[in-house]
């Protein structure tokens, strides 16, 4: 689905990716992780078109986006539903309004329809009927997720990408999304770029885990095989107390490298 190959993203003299490789199969929910700051919302921000990488080449749906016209460019990226961290929604639209919004732009719906499928997608992330006309000031953390949820799955996406989705939410509300994002995946089949810290999470959800260090994809693969690379950082997160913690709430068995 997604194809990453020497990707190099700098910032002044900071340089953040350098000669970073990811390849991101069909159907699977890739967790990547990582320590703040190692540029993973900025490998989730330029895979999705919304910054323009300073070398490299990204393949998206096998096509490279730098090599597409803009018109050609908003085409795949219609394809791809974005999470950002916080939400991101409009404050002066309420949920149906702020669903229905790509339907509109991008599906051409006249604004009743629009509005009536996006009390449906509202409805698929677990909101009541009554929250549609709710505004976001309006609503606790977790109903937030689930609105912005519902704008990301609004053009039935291919790709789902989420900026740590659970950041903010009580264990009960963490949990409770990851069981919908699970279900959902399984549901319509898409596929799943999430970027979190929950240890949870990662365990309760992703098939493969990327980590981000040293400005690159240091490892990519199943958890219990990334949970015994001798890396520093790897082993602080995942065998560190709240990693045990995790793994052991879900039965997983990491192990620690060979001493
Ligand atoms: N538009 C930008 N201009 C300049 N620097 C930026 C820009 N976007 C990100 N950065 C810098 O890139 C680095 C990586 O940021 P990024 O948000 O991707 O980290 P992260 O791994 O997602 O961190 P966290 O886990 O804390 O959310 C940071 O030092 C950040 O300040």
């Amino acid at each position: 689905m997604i194809q990453v190959r020497e990707l190099c993203n700098r910032f002044g003299s900071q340089v953040i990716h350098e000669n970073l490789d990811l390849d991101v199969m069909t159907g699977e929910i890739l967790g990547v992780v990582g320590g703040s700051g190692t540029g993973k919302t900025v490998l989730l921000r330029t895979i999705v078109g919304l910054n323009r990488p300073t070398s490299g080449h990204i393949r998206v749906f096998g096509q490279d986006l730098q090599e597409l016209s803009a018109g050609d460019r908003s085409l795949i990226e219609q394809r791809l539903g974005v999470l950002f961290q916080g939400g991101a929604l409009f404050s002066s639209l309420n949920l149906q309004e702020n669903v229905a919004v790509p339907l509109i732009e991008h599906a051409g719906l006249s604004r009743p329809d629009a509005e009536h499928l996006a009390r449906v997608k509202l409805a698929l992330t677990g909101l009541p009927p009554e929250a549609a006309l709710k505004y976001p000031a309006e609503l606790s953390g977790g109903m937030v997720k689930r609105a912005a949820l519902a704008r990301a799955l609004a053009l039935d996406p291919e790709i789902l990408f989420l900026d740590e989705p659970t950041a903010g939410l009580d264990p009960i509300g963490a949990a409770a999304f990851d069981r919908l994002i699970l279900t959902l995946r399984d549901a319509l089949g898409f596929t799943v770029f999430l970027v979190t810290h929950d240890l949870d999470t990662l365990y309760a959800t992703c098939d493969r885990i990327a980590v981000l260090a040293k400005k690159r994809v240091l490892v990519a693969d199943r958890l219990e095989r990334v949970a015994t690379i001798d890396d520093p950082w790897i082993q602080d997160y995942f065998n560190g107390p709240r990693g045990r913690a995790a793994s052991s709430a879900t039965g997983a068995n990491t192990l620690r490298p060979q001493e």
